[in-house]
């Protein structure tokens, strides 16, 4: 054990007894300070020209090694200060400004020396507590750290969070239990030092969490605060007195306005001058914000007049003069803000680490790709036997037909049960991404590539029992052909799921506009109404792209070209060709019924290649722009 002396923001000292750490990786040496004055943010008041200010005017000063809770009752504005500091509000125009080390830093370098760890953990739950710091450390460290260096900094992670005996232990999925909800939080923390940030911020860590596990997280945090003087900056809701007092700096907010904001061993004594004694016995926390909070008093006007004057006393105390004198000291003295060189990492090997964490988690999790698997054979089966050993009498003809639209339609419809898998990996992404760790070009790249075998599998399985039990024309040419659409027709369809959750990633609304697109192309593609029917507005554009209508006479030209059928009774042939006055129908003229040339299997599959990748094109200008 040793012992470190941090000094607070207005001078005062604070002891903490912390563990040593084994390793020295995460020092900061270069961020001294993190400072802002005068942030504001005002939204707008819906169905007013008003504005209402969210954040009013706040300042403050962290030094390095200093661990600050964000407090306040709900609504004041917590999670809205804490995105504001980590430079993540896109969608508001905030006013005031940061500093480090007393300069303003440009945004690209100031997620360099930062980290942001969402209150959703994101973690991949088929991968252990080690496979996740790996693929974090391989995604973020460029290539000139070694091998065995990496593996140093993840020993390192896993003994500071206390994860050293569940580092095989998986994360854990709805259906294999793993780490638990304290354990994971770690993780989740642990991973996001794994760039070595200086300055880290936390929403809500303990939320959803009991006090002990809430009291265990804070602390394995505070000790690596401390050993690596990071600044520490976490929103926090209602901790437990022992885990409230492990923090050194209170931030209190109401309303978007400070009530408090220094050391916490002087938050009683502040409190005490202004009239409001904590009783002893009292968790000082459950105390601070029963005085703040005007929704549930009972007499709101008493509880309004309250705050303000609470309010305005932080405005004219001298703490607050002293933070900004201090403000003021640091930005005279300001000092550059110095990181090791650090050679680029490789981005053509980025997707290719995606790949290879995206692979482990589909043989691990059944939900991936092995639900899907199992739901298509048994949809292979239900097929097979129903359209069972079908005859090439005429009678079989419109059975053949029908089989060929439901065996296509039916696997692009059925591909809305990706949806969730998606989900998860993009919100995965969406995290990785801001803390910088790599971009969409990489994340669509790993999602496709990693897709390809798994589709083909399926399309080879499916094919395999239902092709033979319904009597497709059989040779080795035709059944391949068939294997071949199917399989385009997954690729385009998982690329339309990709897209859709990717413009609207909320699991219900991603699964219905899946479900109505492919419900729009089935209706189109030439079997419920043949194109030469259907009407010029659907004619000129749907059909173009609808690559189920590709899929669909890819698979009707791969039966019907190939085949001839024998009459009924009486010689009466239902499709009229060259064969007639033998009893027979070309296939060819059932063919012509709809309209579809032989001959464009090239073509037809080279346009359904270019659907496949215009999803995924569009799918990364959306998660591009999209930030969130
Ligand atoms: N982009 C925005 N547009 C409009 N209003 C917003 C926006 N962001 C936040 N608000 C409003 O600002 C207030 C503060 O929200 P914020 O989420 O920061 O509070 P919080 O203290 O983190 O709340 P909680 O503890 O309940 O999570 C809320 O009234 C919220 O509705």
């Amino acid at each position: 054990m040793v012992e470190s002396k941090e000094q607070s923001h207005n001078g005062t000292s604070t002891t903490t007894d912390v563990e040593a750490l084994p390793d020295a990786h995460l020092l900061n040496e270069a961020v001294q300070s993190f400072s802002f004055e005068g942030l504001s943010v005002s939204v707008p008041v819906k169905g007013s020209k008003e504005e209402r200010r969210i954040i009013d005017d706040v300042s403050g000063l962290f030094r390095a090694g200093e661990m600050v809770a964000l407090m306040g009752p709900s609504g004041c504005g917590k999670t809205t200060l804490l995105n504001l500091l980590a430079g993540r509000t896109s969608d508001l125009s905030p006013v005031g400004k940061t500093f480090v080390n007393g300069g303003e830093l440009s945004r690209s370098t100031f997620r360099k020396i930062s980290s942001y760890v969402e209150q959703e953990d994101h973690l991949i739950g088929s991968l252990t507590a080690r496979e996740t710091l790996d693929f974090s450390a391989k995604l973020a460290l460029s290539r000139s750290i070694s091998t065995v260096e990496r593996r140093r900094r993840i020993d390192a992670l896993l003994a500071s969070f206390g994860l050293v005996e569940n580092q095989a232990t998986l994360v854990g999925t709805p259906i294999r239990r793993g780490l638990s909800g304290g354990q994971k939080r770690r993780l989740g923390v642990a991973s996001s030092l794994i760039t070595c940030p200086k300055i880290l911020f936390l929403d809500e860590p303990t939320s959803g969490l009991d006090s002990a596990a809430s009291f265990e997280v804070i602390s394995y945090l505070k000790n690596v605060c401390k050993q690596n003087r990071l600044i520490v900056i976490c929103s926090i809701h209602q901790p437990s007195t022992a885990t409230f007092n492990l923090f050194d700096t209170l931030f209190l907010l109401s309303s978007g306005k400070l009530c408090y904001a220094g050391p916490l061993a002087e938050t009683s004594s502040y409190f005490g001058t202004l009239g409001y004694e904590i009783p002893h016995f009292y968790n000082p926390a459950e105390y601070l914000l029963e005085l703040i909070n005007v929704d549930f008093a009972q007499d709101k006007a008493a509880a309004t007049e309250q705050l303000h004057g609470i309010q305005s006393s932080w405005r004219s105390s001298e703490k607050l003069k002293a933070i900004t004198q201090s403000i003021a000291t640091v930005k005279s003295e300001k000092t550059d803000v110095v990181l090791e060189a650090q050679r680029t990492r490789n981005q053509i090997l980025i997707p290719f680490i995606l790949l290879h964490r995206s692979f482990v988690k589909s043989y691990r999790d059944v939900f991936a790709y092995g639900v899907r698997i199992l739901m298509y054979l048994g949809l292979a089966i239900m097929m097979g036997t129903v359209w069972l050993r079908l005859s090439t009498h005429q009678d079989s003809i419109q059975p053949f037909v029908n089989a060929i639209f439901f065996g296509s339609a039916f696997m692009s419809f059925m591909a809305v049960a990706y949806v969730p898998a998606f989900l998860e990996d993009r919100a995965s992404f969406i995290k990785e991404r801001n803390n910088g760790l790599y971009g969409p070009a990489s994340f669509i790249v790993a999602n496709f590539l990693i897709g390809i075998p798994y589709l083909f599998l399926i399309s080879f399985l499916f094919s395999v029992v239902s092709y033979w039990l319904s009597n497709f024309y059989p040779s080795g040419a035709a059944f391949f052909y068939w294997v071949m659409w199917l399989f385009l027709d997954l690729l385009a369809a998982e690329g339309l799921v990709v897209l859709m959750s990717s413009l609207f990633p909320i699991f219900v609304v991603a699964l219905a506009l899946t479900a109505f697109a492919n419900g729009l192309w089935m209706s189109v593609g030439g079997f419920l109404v043949s194109p030469r029917v259907l009407n010029v507005f659907w004619k000129y554009w749907a059909r173009y792209i609808d690559y189920q209508a590709y899929v669909f006479q890819g698979m009707m030209v791969n039966e019907f070209s190939r085949r001839n059928y024998q009459c009924g009774e009486g010689c009466h042939c239902m499709y009229p060709s060259a064969l007639e006055d033998k009893c027979m129908i070309d296939g060819d003229a059932v063919l012509q019924v709809y309209g579809y040339k032989t001959g464009k299997n090239g073509e037809w599959a080279g346009i359904l290649v270019a659907i496949i990748f215009a999803y995924r094109l569009l799918a990364w200008v959306v998660l591009k722009l999209k930030k969130t």
